[in-house]
């Protein structure tokens, strides 16, 4: 194990601002990650002429100074002795560097907290409204009549599964109450509570508010002479979002101070009470009014500029969905359905799912390799049914022009919606099944955008791709490796690349020694480039390949032993061979913080492996679900001196047999 200068560690505390400007610091398989009270003060230049320093970067508030597999823990181990500070997990690391995030990135980031954990039971109450609307749209079936005005005996059914869908909906406030709670650290049953008593059945129902404002009709309490209006919030988010926040601010309060043997006579009641007071008071009908201005003001500018909100967020809502940033405009989704009973911007979103897998569906023409090409079309099906992340992760990002065509496709559809004012009566399951949600009498208008969704992004990452891949074919047959020539079969691939499959370990060796690393994971091999992470795109550790899986399956590409497999979240492994050479592999981005869920060792620190023994398993689908990239770094650390030279290839991965990477 090399050993490493206590001196670098020293000027590693200095050039991040010293000892009093790290708030908490912890490290992962490669990097310290560090929360820092003034990101200003860290002295790039001082990291970068740094020895142990490979890259440094910040993300999400954390600043990173990457180091390297093998060494990191002993550099933090070093900086936590001169430090004399706490070890912090990383959880801490990342809340307290959630708090150097800008308002609005707070702001985004606790919107989509708290509508994420709801979704589910919004979808599956737009998807039944969507069966709703068939059952009682007129004319879908029958000229000017509905399903159930011609066969009455199915009315009582459209009835109940109507009760059952839009349940969740007036129930809103509950839902968000509960969510909300929680998310601001309050006891979520109290947030239930509180979503409850703004949509209590004796308030006059938000829906109703407009036309009893106008019959002058509207309810009120009269507390010592002062009026409030009975309402309800039926179908709105900000009151009970803003309520939610200060019953657990005030209940926090209320729990610190008051002694323990009261509590439950004071915390909840006090808490409640004065929340629900502020609610009826002031908090509900000034953010009613904010709520009803934003969504005016929203809609006016749709239908000024109709073409162009189209044009940007239809075209752009796949780009929301890489950054996580879609779940916010759920609430905007949620707030223009109570105001104004339709969102033209759901619509919009169920086309961009359709047109990011019309584009992957294209690439199952274009890929050759078979598991690829499988990913394709697995991840279109799941696009169409509205779940894009595996099809813009796992296929359109990574070769470019398919999200690119996506997109393209994707904003002019929005064009056509948006100038039709085509609208959602609810939160649906996106994609295909979109149209459930739209309003029966536009599904004509959605149905065309639905053909521009299929059928632009599908012909132009067909067209195009067929045209790159004509060009590389043409290049790699002008430019073949000699070495690989003289000793292997070379294979032409999907992306035009050459795999290599050598056809004896024996023919490759010459003089020196010749390491052949075979692939430890079945799936495509891409460039590092690649990988959405700088430490290992921009080779800030060491050269090496990156692999997307088509299974969650780690095997050893070499006999060898286990240097260090990361005890608690299982997702990275150090692996050296017979003669001492190292590689890190590391499964996903930064699947460090599903702290092992999802992954079982088969392995150890220490253990002894063969070349083809399974050492780690994963679930890709629990990773793809919590947002974060499958693909999968492979790399021969730096500072290796014994290594001559490292020899990178592309193409199908296959494990134990593919040949990936090969040392002199
Ligand atoms: O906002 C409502 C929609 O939410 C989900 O879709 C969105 O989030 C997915 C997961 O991040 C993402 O894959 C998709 O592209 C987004 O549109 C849900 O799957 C939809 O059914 C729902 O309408």
């Amino acid at each position: 194990m090399a050993k490493i200068d206590r001196k670098d560690v020293e000027r590693i505390i200095e050039a991040v601002g010293g000892k009093d400007n790290i708030d908490a610091a912890t490290h992962c398989v490669t990097r310290l990650r560090f929360a820092l009270a003034d990101e200003g003060k860290v002295d790039a230049e001082a990291l970068d002429k740094n020895n142990l320093v490979k890259g440094q970067f910040s993300s999400q508030g954390q600043f990173q100074v990457v180091i390297g597999p093998g060494i990191v823990d002993q550099v933090y181990d070093e900086m936590i002795a001169i430090t004399g500070g706490d070890r912090a997990s990383k959880d801490d690391v990342k809340t307290l560097a959630s708090k150097k995030q800008n308002p609005l990135q707070r702001a985004i980031k606790t919107l989509a907290d708290i509508f994420i954990p709801i979704l589910p039971a919004i979808v599956m109450a737009g998807l039944l409204l969507g069966i709703n609307n068939i059952l009682t749209g007129p004319g879908i079936f029958y000229e000017g009549k509905s399903l159930i005005d011609v066969h009455k005996q199915w009315a009582d059914v459209a009835s109940i599964i109507n009760l059952i869908a839009s349940t969740a909906f007036t129930f809103l406030p509950v839902l968000i109450g509960w969510s909300a709670a929680k998310k601001f650290g309050g006891n979520p049953l109290l947030g239930i509570v509180l979503g409850l008593i703004l949509v209590n059945p004796s308030l006059l129902s938000a829906y109703q508010y407009a036309d009893a404002k106008l019959a002058g009709t509207v309810p009120v309490w009269n507390l010592f002479g002062f009026s409030v209006e009975k309402i309800g919030y039926q179908g709105q988010v900000l009151p009970v979002l803003v309520s939610a926040y200060i019953l657990a601010k005030i209940e926090k309060f209320l729990e610190k101070r008051v002694h323990d043997s009261i509590k439950l006579l004071v915390v909840a009641p006090v808490a409640l009470l004065v929340t629900g007071f502020l609610a009826f008071i002031l908090v509900g009908p000034i953010t009613f009014a904010i709520g009803n201005l934003l969504t005016t003001g929203l809609t006016s500018i749709f239908n000024s500029y109709s073409w162009l909100g189209g044009l940007i967020y239809g075209g752009f809502y796949a780009l929301l969905v890489i950054t996580g940033m879609h779940h916010t405009f759920l609430a905007v989704d949620i707030q223009l359905i109570g105001s104004n009973g339709g969102t033209f911007l759901w619509p919009m979103l169920a086309l961009s799912n359709i047109a990011q897998g019309a584009a992957a569906l294209a690439m199952m023409f274009i890929l050759k390799e078979q598991k690829a090409k499988g990913l394709a079309v697995t991840s279109s099906i799941s696009a169409f049914l509205g779940v894009t992340e595996p099809a813009i992760f796992g296929v359109n990002v990574r070769h470019k022009f398919p999200f690119i065509f996506g997109m393209v496709g994707s904003g002019i559809a929005g064009i056509v919606l948006a100038v039709n004012n085509v609208l959602a009566s609810s939160i649906g399951v996106g994609g295909i099944p979109g149209f459930l949600s739209i309003f029966p009498n536009q599904w004509g208008i959605f149905f065309i955008g639905m053909a521009i969704v299929l059928v632009i992004p599908f012909i132009g990452t067909l067209l195009y791709g067929r045209y790159q891949l004509s060009r590389q074919t043409n290049k790699i047959e002008d430019t073949q490796d000699p070495i690989v020539n003289a000793t292997a079969e070379s294979v032409k691939t999907a992306s035009g690349l050459s795999a290599v499959i050598p056809q004896s370990e024996e023919a490759m060796n010459s003089e020196n020694t010749i390491v052949n690393i075979m692939a430890p994971m079945n799936g495509q091999i891409v460039p590092l480039s690649e990988v959405p992470d700088p430490a290992f795109s921009e080779k800030q550790m060491g050269q090496g390949i990156a692999i997307l899986p088509s299974e969650g399956k780690v095997y050893a590409p070499f006999d060898g032993t286990v240097e260090h497999l990361m005890k608690k979240s299982k997702h990275a492994l150090i692996l050296s061979d017979t003669n001492g050479i190292q590689i890190l592999i590391h499964v996903g981005i930064n699947t460090v913080s599903l702290k092992g869920e999802g992954f079982t060792a088969h392995v150890e620190s220490g253990s002894t492996i063969t070349k083809g023994q399974l050492l780690l398993e994963f679930d890709k689908e629990r990773i793809e679900e919590a947002g974060l990239p499958v693909i999968t770094p492979i790399l021969i650390p730096d500072g290796q001196e014994r290594i001559g030279e490292i020899k990178e290839y592309d193409g199908e991965a296959v494990q134990a047999q593919a040949r990936y990477s090969r040392l002199i």
